[in-house]
């Protein structure tokens, strides 16, 4: 267990040398539910090198947005916006010299819109998606969003009523028909749209929409903007969302006579056009994973970075939220006495084991909780590097705040949570120090940057500026030549914590979660751990 445990430690990188990832947002359960994506590491203020000389990727700084959200915020001034005739320029660019197909465009395109709208709308909450197509490209755009949605595990219908005769968008229309998806026409479609979808997918017309929309495009604006009464009405109705511009918006100046539809949600292709600038909804996409560095150099595009493996990238402001509105309800297997482990550590492996396979990400952290002895506590997070039938071991350094408390009172709590999983594991016990022979060797295995890194660290001390550590850092980098063994500074060393209670818990819904705890027990002499369900 401890060598599995100690590779799973993902290096801390320079953080000038790690272009930083933008925490994506996630949904969850409500509308105002916004979670950071486990898989990505929080990354603030920070300009990324610029990967090509023409495509400068802009981050957030802290506190351009207050409250929770503040992260994950593309700054939108810095974002470039095309003309209409620069986005068919672009097209033309792609299609020609660059030498992609439509088709591949537009199935990028149509990802990105089903990515996108996945970020914000899970299927559990919005699963009846109607996608109005156009006939043109923006159309097809929409095509492909409602097949992947499909099988991202929405329900979508499709009204596609001036159907383009290509084989690209033949095509298109065949597999949505293999996959059983039904194609309304106008006139089926329900006068008010909001009793039978939870989704408008609004990919009438993009950057070559001129003048005023001609029939049936103009009555099936209409619906889309009348939903809004319906909202008056007090019927929830269903979100708009608009494949890179708001059909019967102008390309350049936007809503110009200010009643034209009202998106919740916009995802620009490529880059965002002129009229974005307009929208004020919710969710400001963008799906464009794809624009190489010719184009991006050519149109002088300053673009946000794509986090992770993500098609899509949130730009602009988040909704606020409001934070009484976070709840999950937890939906997991269940979790029975029968099930688990006589002995608690073989449970917490088999969980590790679970967290492991899940991807999650450092599934080693865990809070550690203390108190000294004016009995007031203090948590922080961890790493585990190890844990057997002696218990569960961290490195820290001793004359840090926690090793002060745990000199005065050697008992500490042990928190895991490990969200993929819905599940939390509470460990406590009483805590001593690893052997020195322990912490050298675990010391030595460590990166040499993380070995100077302790040694500089007078870990919990005043510093008067970061520059003082960098400094340090600097003049022991030089000291310590590449092969030398870097000496483990006595102040640093593990612990252990021999456990007296664990307690599994797997949430459930309705609040009403499993939590089984063991507790050691004396019988005929032996020491065995009895399990209890404790109320949640
Ligand atoms: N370039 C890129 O990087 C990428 C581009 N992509 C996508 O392509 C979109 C642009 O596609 P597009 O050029 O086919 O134009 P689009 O706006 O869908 O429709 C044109 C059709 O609408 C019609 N029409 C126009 N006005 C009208 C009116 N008032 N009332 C009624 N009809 C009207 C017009 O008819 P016409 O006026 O010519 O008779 C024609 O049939 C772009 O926004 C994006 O979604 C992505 O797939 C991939 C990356
Ligand atoms: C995910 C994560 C893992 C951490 N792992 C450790 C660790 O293994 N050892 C450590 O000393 N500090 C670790 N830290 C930093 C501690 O949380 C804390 O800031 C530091 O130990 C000082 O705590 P103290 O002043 O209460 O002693 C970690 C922080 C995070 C967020
Ligand atoms: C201050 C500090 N010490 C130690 C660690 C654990 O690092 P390692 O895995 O290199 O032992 C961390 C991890 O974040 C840390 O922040
Ligand atoms: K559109």
């Amino acid at each position: 267990m401890r060598g599995v445990l100690g590779k799973s430690r993902k290096m801390i990188c320079s953080l000038l040398s790690q272009a930083p990832v933008s925490p994506a947002y996630y949904y969850r359960s409500s509308p105002s539910i916004y979670k950071p994506k486990p898989s990505n590491r929080f990354s603030w203020g920070f300009l990324a090198p610029i990967p090509s000389p023409a495509i400068r990727v802009f981050c957030s700084k802290p506190g351009e947005v207050g409250g929770l959200m503040a992260s994950s915020v593309q700054n939108q001034g810095s974002i470039s916006y095309l003309t209409q005739r620069e986005a068919a320029e672009v097209d033309e660019t792609l299609m020609g010299p660059l030498g992609f197909s439509v088709d591949q465009l537009m199935e990028l395109a149509g990802l990105s819109v089903a990515t996108s709208i996945n970020e914000v709308y899970k299927p559990s909450e919005y699963n009846r998606v109607l996608a109005i197509c156009g006939p043109g490209n923006n159309g097809g755009d929409g095509l492909v969003a409602a097949r992947h949605l499909y099988h991202f595990g929405y329900k979508p219908f499709v009204c596609y009523p001036k159907r383009t005769q290509k084989p690209l968008y033949s095509g298109l229309v065949t597999q949505l028909e293999s996959l059983s998806i039904p194609f309304l026409s106008v006139d089926e479609l329900p006068m008010d749209l909001s009793k039978d979808f939870d989704i408008l997918v609004d990919a009438m017309f993009g950057f070559s929409f001129h003048g005023a929309p001609r029939p049936p495009f103009d009555d099936l604006i209409k619906k889309l903007i009348n939903l809004h009464y319906y909202e008056q009405a007090q019927r929830k109705p269903p979100v708009i969302v608009s494949v890179d511009i708001p059909s019967g918006w102008h390309v350049e100046e936007g809503d110009v006579g200010g009643d034209g539809i009202k998106p919740d949600m916009l995802v620009s292709l490529t880059a965002p056009k002129l009229c974005a600038k307009k929208f004020s909804g919710p969710h400001h996409f963008l799906g464009g994973r794809f624009v190489p560095p010719a184009i991006a150099e050519k149109y002088k595009l300053q673009l946000p970075q794509y986090p992770g493996i993500s098609m899509c990238v949130r730009i602009g402001k988040p909704p606020q939220i409001d934070i009484s509105s976070l709840r999950e309800n937890y939906i997991s297997p269940e979790f029975l006495e029968e099930q688990v482990e006589a002995d608690p550590l073989d449970q917490f492996r088999k969980w590790f084991d679970d967290a492991m396979a899940a991807n999650l990400k450092e599934p080693n952290a865990m809070a550690l909780s203390t108190t000294g002895k004016d009995g007031k506590p203090s948590s922080r997070m961890v790493l585990l590097k190890g844990v057997d039938k002696d218990g569960f071991v961290w490195f820290t350094n001793y004359e840090s705040q926690k090793a002060r408390q745990l000199s005065e009172n050697p008992h500490a709590a042990l928190l895991f949570y490990w969200d993929g999983l819905n599940r939390q594991v509470r460990v406590e016990g009483s805590v001593e120090k690893v052997s020195d022979e322990e912490s050298e060797q675990y010391f030595h295995s460590r990166p040499r940057g993380s070995q100077l890194g302790a040694i500089v660290s007078k870990q919990s001390t005043v510093v008067p500026g970061c520059h003082v550590l960098h400094q340090q850092y600097k003049e022991l980098e030089e000291k310590y030549s590449k092969e030398s063994l870097i000496p483990k500074p006595k102040y640093w060393g593990g612990y252990r914590l021999k456990p007296e209670r664990f307690e599994f818990w797997q949430g459930q819904p309705s609040r009403l979660h499993d939590r089984l705890e063991y507790s050691p027990q004396e019988t005929d002499g032996k020491r065995v751990w009895k399990i209890v369900r404790l109320a949640p």
